[in-house]
């Protein structure tokens, strides 16, 4: 099978509690794969040492092949990997459009080089003219279609709940990630933004972008999810298709319980 992500032996401790427990966690491209277990698990710890967030114990982690274990957050994203939190963390004060490009920004990393010299000064405001034009674009490109066009000049604050989230979403996508990690999409939706989150998963996985999400809406886990990884107490337990976790006995006893409809 193709991988696009893959930890081996990943473990991260904090004084005698083992978060995240010798996870070998596989990520295949352009599909969505969840990450399911109760909580405490270890599944937001999982996502905080691949991002850079948190730093692993010991084991690592590859991204087409390559060697991310100990990159820093900022580089890690730059080579492709975005994500959500679980507790929405926008700027409230700030419009929906202003939230969008400074996802954007992040992605243009010699905007921040504007200089002490009049040539390279002139050089970079040229380039900052061009780089506008394309920040502009590409930000409205994601909040299209995030279908949140109509409320770029309003302010985050303002939004519904279920948009602040799907705001959350545009601005790591407008970082334009090959790799999206989401914590918790569906937290605090209700059913009608939960289908709705349901269909924009889908449409950003057919862009080819691979989306690795962790829920506790087993509705949506089972309906969208390709693939499945479940964690209990900081160790992997099954992995495979909804059909095969659904009927996993030990997941069964660990998470799903015996109601699961
Ligand atoms: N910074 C930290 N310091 C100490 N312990 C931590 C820290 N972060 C996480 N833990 C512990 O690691 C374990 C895993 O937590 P984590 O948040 O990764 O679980 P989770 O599966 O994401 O849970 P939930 O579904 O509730 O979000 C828990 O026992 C938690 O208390």
């Amino acid at each position: 099978m193709n991988v696009l992500l893959e930890t081996k032996g990943l473990t991260r401790r904090f004084g005698g509690v083992v978060a995240v427990n010798e996870v070998d966690f596989m990520v295949p491209p352009n599909l969505i794969s969840g990450l399911i277990g109760p909580n405490g698990a270890g599944k937001t710890t999982l996502f905080n040492t691949i991002t850079g967030m948190d730093t692993a114990t010991s084991g690592g982690v590859t991204l087409e092949g390559r060697d991310i274990t100990k990159a820093p957050a900022h580089a890690i994203s730059r080579w492709g990997i975005g994500r959500t939190f679980q507790n929405i963390r926008l700027f409230k004060e700030m419009t929906v459009l202003e939230n969008v490009l400074i996802g954007r920004h992040g992605k243009n990393s010699h905007m921040g080089s504007f200089g002490s010299r009049f040539v390279h000064a002139v050089a970079s405001f040229l380039m900052i003219q061009k780089d506008e034009q394309e920040l502009l674009e590409g930000a409205w490109r994601w909040l299209d279609f995030l279908n949140l066009g109509e409320f770029a000049h309003n302010l985050a604050k303002n939004l519904p709940y279920g948009k602040q989230r799907e705001l959350e979403i545009a601005r790591a996508l407008a970082t334009e990630p090959k790799l999206l990690f989401l914590d918790e999409p569906a937290a605090g939706m209700n059913p009608a933004e939960t289908a709705e989150l349901m269909d924009t998963i889908r449409r950003i996985r057919d862009t080819g972008v691979t989306v690795v999400l962790i829920e506790h809406d087993m509705k949506l886990v089972m309906n969208i999810c390709d693939r499945i990884t479940v964690l209990n107490y900081g160790r992997k337990i099954a992995e495979g298709t909804p059909g095969e976790i659904r009927q996993n006995e030990e997941v069964i006893e660990a998470y799903l319980g015996k109601d699961d409809d």
